[in-house]
């Protein structure tokens, strides 16, 4: 239990007393009107036996606390539901944004090892389980387990027997519902995973219609997606069936509660040991324990089924951040001293590589499809660290730099680049308010796309659709570009920049790069040879080595891979390592 208080509680378990205390408060004074009864019932007993009296004026004290009562309940009531749920709805929008956060801070890896939808998932039905939860299942048993235990003793007191009578199903009840919960845990679990499996594969069926649209596929492609769902049907139906019947099963048995205090006080009221007020009384509070014993009893199977998302959320909650505490106020070179790297459980892609990038110069990557030349970028960006080997920026192990002052030194434009549902401006400008308009022009200038951009019918504040989904792939690289230069930092990380533009942009945004990269260290991969004939220097990636180093002239003298495919190209126009 204090596990699970832990895990919903993201490792703060006071939060839970405060719910707790309301929720057993608000509980306990629902009983009062009973124990009034009891009272008033008492007072009216003795009206009609031996010596006959009756208090009047404690009888009109009660009925004045009972209409006071009808008030103060409201108030009690509103107070709870503050500290109960409102607190409970509070602090789970901090969760999110804590996790978020947590998120936020993970390197790639940490991504590519999950499938798609358990994030998904986890966002849209733990946090919600989370709300349940610290207002409803967490504090329930605890709360109404107390109140239980206050009364069963307050009642002893006045007779152990009829409380014993009152209280016998609950352990009953307590012991086959702790069953059921292991039951409910387990089918909760099958329920879980069911519904991140389908969240995964819509997800994947979504952002595959395209291709499966030109494949013709969009009917088979929708049969592990109508599979998933079928899945989720079944295993959700097998829960509700199992548990919920289960469930029934035990909120009758507690309903007993009544009859089996009848039954024994009748027994003692024919032997003689109990009063008929003690009797009507002791039934009065039978009645008003059913409720609280039926939410503990349902309230522990349904925080078993809450189990799994706790578990969920914690796992990721208590992974470890990327290491490093240094920060680097300026960085523009990289040096690579016998790096290896493998993606998670898998073989070294990267060899023993060492390079250093020269400072306000370009450096270009070159080599055939799957050489590890975007991998070496997502080393240098810390999207992923090394294993093997160092890489440091102006003497400092980039593993040691925290990845938020890294960043800030660099700015990266990826082969596919991706736009932001918002305008054109919100795209390049990324919440840096301080950018001008005129800086804002000049950067698409360079980046060839200000023309473009100037046609449309609301130019720079023209809404662009998730992913930039309205505009083409050329355009979009070069938006992408432009936001990169807009970034005032020190190195550029140039995947492919000029891949999907025309022979004419190509050349534009080429002389762009060479301008910029007089001023800032530039890494750019290459498939296109000419496009980096005037690199400061060119490594030459195969198979996660670099098998050769120089310029452009230096590399078409030499026997190796750079000149035969210089060859190839120059002979084909446009012919890259990429179609070799
Ligand atoms: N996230 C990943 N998880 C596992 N393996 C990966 C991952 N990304 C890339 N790889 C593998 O690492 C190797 C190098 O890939 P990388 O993308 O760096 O090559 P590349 O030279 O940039 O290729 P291209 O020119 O086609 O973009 C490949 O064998 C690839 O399959």
């Amino acid at each position: 239990m204090y596990k699970m208080i832990r895990q919903f509680t993201f490792h703060h378990p006071k939060e839970i007393i405060q719910p707790t205390f309301w929720l057993f408060f608000s509980q306990a004074f629902s009983i009062l009107p009973a124990i009034l009864a009891y009272m008033a019932v008492y007072i009216l007993g003795q009206a009609f036996s031996p010596p006959f009296t009756l208090d009047l004026p404690l009888l009109i004290k009660i009925a004045a606390i009972g209409l006071g009562y009808v008030v103060l309940q409201y108030i009690v009531e509103l107070v709870s539901y503050y500290n109960t749920y409102g607190r409970a709805y509070n602090d789970t929008a901090d969760k999110r944004i804590a996790y978020i956060q947590k998120l936020r801070r993970q390197p790639l890896g940490f991504f590519s090892s999950r499938e798609s939808g358990e994030l998904i998932s986890s966002f849209a039905s733990d946090f919600a389980n989370v709300e349940y939860t610290m207002c409803y299942w967490l504090p329930y048993p605890i709360g109404v387990g107390l109140l239980l235990l206050v009364s069963f003793l307050c009642m002893a007191f006045f007779d152990w027997r009829m409380a014993a009578a009152i209280f016998t199903m609950l352990p009953v009840c307590a012991v086959l519902m702790l069953r059921i919960a292991k039951v409910k845990e387990k089918h909760s679990r099958q329920v879980m995973e069911a519904k991140t499996k389908a969240a995964t594969q819509l997800n994947e069926y979504l952002h595959g219609m395209k291709d499966l649209k030109a494949y013709h596929h969009t009917g088979s492609g929708f049969d592990a997606l109508e599979k998933a769902f079928s899945d989720l049907r079944e295993v959700s139906l097998r829960d509700e069936a199992v548990t919920g019947s289960l469930s029934t099963l035990c909120a009758s048995l507690i309903k007993f509660i009544v009859p089996v205090t009848a039954a024994a006080g009748l027994y003692l009221l024919m032997g003689g040991s109990l009063t008929v007020l003690d009797f009507a009384g002791f039934l009065v509070l039978a009645t008003k324990m059913t409720e609280p014993a039926l939410t503990l009893v349902s309230s522990i199977t349904a925080l078993r089924g809450m189990a799994l998302s706790g578990e969920r959320l914690d796992k990721v909650m208590t992974t470890p951040d990327p290491s490093g505490t240094e920060e680097i106020s300026h960085g523009e070179r990289y040096k690579f001293d016998g790096v290896s790297f493998h993606y998670t459980g898998g073989r070294d892609v990267i060899h023993d590589v060492t390079l250093h990038t020269p400072a306000g110069a370009l450096t270009a990557l070159v080599g055939p499809s799957g050489s590890g030349k975007s991998t070496l970028l997502r080393l240098m960006a810390r999207f992923w660290d090394y294993q093997d080997g160092h890489i440091r920026m102006e003497g400092k192990e980039l593993r040691s730099i925290t990845p938020e002052s890294l960043l800030a030194q660099v700015s990266m434009v990826m082969q596919n680049a991706y736009l932001f549902r918002g305008t054109i401006r919100e795209n390049l400008c990324f919440g840096n308010e301080s950018i001008t308009e005129q800086q804002m022009m000049e950067a698409c200038q360079k980046a060839q796309c200000h023309d473009f951009i100037s046609a449309l019918p609301e130019d720079y504040d023209t809404v662009v659709g998730e992913g930039g989904a309205t505009l083409s792939g050329g355009e979009r690289q070069r938006i992408s570009l432009a936001r990169a230069f807009l970034k005032n930092v020190p190195i550029l990380l140039l995947d492919e920049p000029t891949a999907s533009l025309d022979a004419d942009n190509e050349a534009m945004v080429q002389k762009a790069l060479d301008d910029i990269a007089k001023e800032r260290t530039v890494v750019m991969i290459a498939h296109r040879l000419k496009t980096v004939r005037n690199a400061e220097q060119i490594l030459v990636l195969e198979d996660g080595r670099i098998t050769q180093k120089g310029t452009h002239s230096q590399l078409v003298g030499m026997d190796g891979l750079y000149s035969r495919l210089w060859d190839l190209q120059s002979q084909a126009g446009n012919y890259t390592f990429k179609q070799s």
